[in-house]
């Protein structure tokens, strides 16, 4: 069968929030989309949103099948798209990637034609309503190719991680396992237990609860089934993470409990050294950005104003977060700016009569 020029026609399984997302960025970029759900409204209100068709695509003009449904249900999809789409590459973005590999292995499914993936890329929402076209934009997007993939088959998965426009790493599948426990999954297991420990805390201290308290909590709030399947997956390279941790924590115990300051000093001098080698946007060299966080008040255009005032102020803004805090009818906008401009930033919003935290 010749492979037609031009996108391929892709049929998106799993019309939730990786799924729709990726639908919006193709549909977007001019890419055919039919979108396949286990819940026919989760495909309907994808596609009424404008991430693809809900129509049936016909089987043998599908050139790509992208699989994003929860990860115990993976290589069953995957194992059944490539029996009912002949012509097409199968890839799925799922968060883990050697179990995948091993239950399809032995099947008698075409195996040259799977080539896996996986976005770093989310959000702690699920579900169609919160997809976002932009969502993979300068992201990681990781492709795993393995021993029976065919050149054409990761030349095609490629090519959807650029029309999406998310930054290619290519690992082997064990390889992106332990990463992925490292910075992602270990970093949700302990801001669950941070999180989880509030659940102790009485709601006269929460009242007390600043911005910094909402940053290592935030990924916690992540959908706690998919989650308990993205560590059982990884279950191997999670244990290991999180007995480094325990053994970290000890560590961080007795230097608290001991009275000369050294040994503290070096546990928080450690975690600099760690914010600092995250690297920045584009996998660029890490930048050690500064943050400003404004209140905005819960009125309407008190955002747009703010960004006006940004944009007066004229400062590049690298990177931008906003939380809303619904007991105070208050928002609060965190700009992440070059050191540099730190200061200025926060003086030209507070000429503007912001409120700067
Ligand atoms: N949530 C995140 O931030 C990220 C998730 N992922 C991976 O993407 C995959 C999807 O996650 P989300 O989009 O967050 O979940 P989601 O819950 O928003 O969407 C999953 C969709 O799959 C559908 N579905 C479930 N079983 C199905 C089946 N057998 N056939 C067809 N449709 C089925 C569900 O009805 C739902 O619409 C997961 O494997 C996850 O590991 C990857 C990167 C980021
Ligand atoms: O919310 C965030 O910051 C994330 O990092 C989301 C995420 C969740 C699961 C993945 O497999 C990849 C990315």
């Amino acid at each position: 069968m010749s492979t037609p020029a031009g996108p391929p026609v892709t049929v998106i399984v799993g019309a939730g929030l990786v799924g729709a997302s990726i639908g919006h960025a193709l549909s977007g970029v001019g890419w055919r989309v039919h979108l396949v759900d286990a819940v026919p409204s989760h495909a309907a209100v994808a596609a009424g949103l404008g991430a693809g068709t809900a129509e049936p695509a016909d089987p043998a003009e599908v050139g790509l099948v992208v699989v994003a449904v929860p990860p115990r249900a993976i290589a069953d999809v995957v194992g059944e798209s490539l029996q009912t789409y002949p012509g097409a590459t199968v890839t799925d973005v799922g968060s883990v990637k050697a179990g995948v590999l091993d239950a399809l292995w032995d099947r008698p499914v075409d195996l040259t034609r799977y080539v896996g993936s996986h976005p770093m890329a989310g959000s702690h929402h699920s579900g169609p309503v919160t997809a976002d076209g932009e969502l993979f934009v300068d992201r990681t997007w990781v492709v795993t190719p393995h021993r029976k993939s065919s050149d054409a088959a990761t030349a095609r998965v490629v090519e959807l991680v650029r029309a999406c426009r998310a930054r290619l790493v290519t690992l082997d599948v064990d390889d992106h396992d332990a990463a992925v426990a490292r910075v992602s999954h270990l970093p949700h297991l302990v801001s669950v237990l941070m999180a989880g420990h509030l659940t102790n805390v009485p709601d006269e201290d929460l009242v007390l609860a600043g911005q910094g308290l909402r940053d290592v909590t935030r990924i916690a709030g992540g959908d706690p089934g998919l989650w308990q399947q993205i560590v059982r997956a990884n279950s191997t390279a999670v244990l290991r993470e999180l007995r480094q941790v325990a053994v970290s924590l000890d560590r961080l115990i007795t230097a608290v409990e001991t009275p000369a300051d050294t040994a503290l000093g070096l546990e928080l001098e450690r975690g600099v050294e760690g914010t600092h080698r995250i690297p920045g946007k584009h996998g660029a060299a890490p930048v050690p950005y500064e943050q400003v966080v404004v209140a905005i008040p819960d009125e309407p255009g008190a955002l747009a104003r703010l960004f006006g005032d940004v944009e007066a102020a004229g400062v590049n803004v690298e990177d931008v977060a906003i939380e809303h805090d619904a007991s105070r009818q208050v928002g609060y906008l965190t700009l992440s700016v070059r050191p540099e401009r730190a200061e200025g930033l926060a003086v030209a919003m507070r000429d503007g009569g912001w409120t700067v935290v």
